[in-house]
């Protein structure tokens, strides 16, 4: 998968050199190019922003400036455009697995009050363009935005994580984690100062490890996140039944 990310602060991405992410540059499954926006901006003072239209506080950032920018990225390829703003759709871990599917994608970090919005107008109509929000919550810029979606959908690729299973397992995963999220876990010692790991996990049964594993992600979705555990129909609690 190749990886383009414009950025006025391209430093924000050092983290993309370590850990799951460094290595799967090092082994060629991902390919992550950032740019600094302001080498298409070419004016003395390389401005990416102006004042809104309509008024009101803050500064856009240029349609010209990240027009340039993108043509110069993307020549007459066609990435997946990805846009973070507090206005996007919902950051989901579906979405994380459709995009790990997609060869190219180009994320556009905007600052200040976000980027004008004819640039996705622009370029939707020659490019799959989403806004995308990772939570609501206003941040600075989209850089760290970028950061949590690259490392979601990073980790889906294949050879990055050690243990693929681990993937399907993953909370809110589609398929049995659907709108579920993972129970406790726990490693060596069995009884760490006075506390004891749940018995049937040291049974070696898997069908009951499996099933109390199930339970206690749905004990944890209704104390933590009711309204997924509203939205679990009794057919996907069966099937957690029946899979067990
Ligand atoms: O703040 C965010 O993105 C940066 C941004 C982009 C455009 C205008 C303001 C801020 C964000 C919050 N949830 N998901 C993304």
């Amino acid at each position: 998968m190749r990886l383009d990310i414009l950025s006025i602060f391209p430093e924000y991405f050092a983290p993309l050199d370590v850990s799951l992410i460094g290595k799967a540059r090092e082994r060629g499954t991902l390919d992550v190019r950032v740019h600094q926006l302001r080498d298409w901006a070419h004016d003395v003072h390389r401005t990416v922003d102006d004042t809104p239209y309509g008024g009101g506080p803050g500064m856009v950032m240029k349609p010209e400036v990240w027009g340039e920018a993108i043509d110069s990225v993307i020549g007459d390829g066609a990435p997946r455009m990805i846009v973070p703003t507090p206005s996007g759709r919902p950051f989901t871990q579906e979405l994380a697995q459709e995009l790990a599917a997609e060869p190219w994608l180009l994320f556009a970090c905007g600052r200040y009050e976000g980027i004008d919005s004819r640039v996705m107008a622009e370029y939707g109509s020659r490019l799959r363009v989403d806004e995308v929000s990772i939570g609501d919550y206003v941040l600075a810029g989209g850089e760290v935005a970028v950061l949590v979606m690259v490392e979601a959908v990073g980790r889906l690729l294949p050879g990055v994580l050690g243990n693929a299973q681990s993937a399907v397992d993953d909370s809110f995963a589609p398929g049995s984690m659907q709108n579920l999220v993972e129970g406790p876990v726990y490693t060596k010692p069995p009884v760490w100062r006075g506390h004891e790991v749940p018995a049937v996990l040291l049974s070696g049964h898997h069908g009951k490890v499996a099933r109390w594993r199930r339970d206690e992600a749905l004990r944890r979705t209704v104390r933590n996140r009711p309204e997924l555990a509203a939205a679990l129909d009794p057919e996907t609690l069966d099937k957690h039944d029946r899979k067990l």
